[in-house]
């Protein structure tokens, strides 16, 4: 499978950074064999999404109207309007600062695909859900009630991001996530047949260009979902680079 390296820039970047967007985009655009993504703050897309087309750019989350007296809040539509290709849903940082639920997740997922963009639908358990040895079913939950029964690979990944991972520099094992993995493309397959085959699972949680090559080498790990490392081009290129070598 084709795989996609999506950045998430998170809450980071002035117009000044545009600098550095431009610098990703000339960096991965040799790189035909893998697909790839950059997820900026809402204020970027536009400008980004005009002048940097070697990449996708995208947002990182959207309400699940059209439209409305939602003060503050980017529809689908908007992130669409201003040139976006897809949008992340679900990140664990909105799950638990905003209380974002499945159901509101799966509303969002939704919302892109009304708006013509793709979705990345974020799920992962926290160190204590790992712990008590019940991260497999709170993944495999979060996916049920986050994945919209219109799920399909032409418009949807799913990203398994462990939350004690996140900008931590800890990653799980290869069998750990090897295992994670397995489960989702189970449950995927269950419950959308042969296309739950072809949906993109990526991981995230502190890939980085020195462990990015064996991450990429598991099996049903079809891509990655990076923060930290995704926003200055040295740090972003060698994952694409290692993206390519696992194609
Ligand atoms: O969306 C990206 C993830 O939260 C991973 O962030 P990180 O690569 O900084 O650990």
């Amino acid at each position: 499978m084709r795989k996609l390296i999506a950045g998430n820039w998170k809450m980071n970047g002035l117009q000044a950074e545009l600098a550095d967007i431009a610098a990703i985009a000339d960096a991965v655009s040799a790189h035909l064999g893998v697909d790839t993504a950059l997820c900026v703050p809402a204020t970027l897309i536009q400008t980004a999404a005009t002048r940097f087309a070697s990449m996708a750019i995208g947002g990182q989350d959207c309400h699940m109207a059209v439209s409305g007296a939602h003060t503050g809040c980017v529809s689908a539509e908007m992130l669409a309007d201003a040139g976006a290709k897809l949008t992340i849903v679900g990140h664990s940082e909105r799950r638990a600062a905003q209380g974002e639920s499945d159901a509101d997740i799966r509303g969002k997922a939704l919302a892109a695909k009304r708006a013509g963009i793709g979705a990345i639908v974020c799920v992962g358990e926290t160190e204590a859900e790992r712990d008590a040895g019940q991260a497999e079913a709170i993944v495999l939950g979060q996916l049920a009630g986050s994945l919209p029964d219109e799920a399909a690979s032409n418009w949807l990944s799913v990203a398994y991001e462990p939350v004690w991972a996140i900008g931590t520099g800890r990653i799980p094992s290869v069998e750990d996530v090897a295992a994670m993995h397995a489960a989702i493309r189970g449950a995927l397959v269950a419950r959308f047949g042969e296309d739950g085959a072809a949906i993109r699972i990526l991981y995230g949680g502190s890939m980085n260009g020195e462990n990015a090559a064996s991450l990429l080498a598991i099996a049903n790990v079809d891509g990655g979902l990076i923060g930290g490392a995704s926003l200055k081009a040295e740090k972003f290129l060698p994952i694409v680079q290692a993206a390519a070598a696992a194609a």
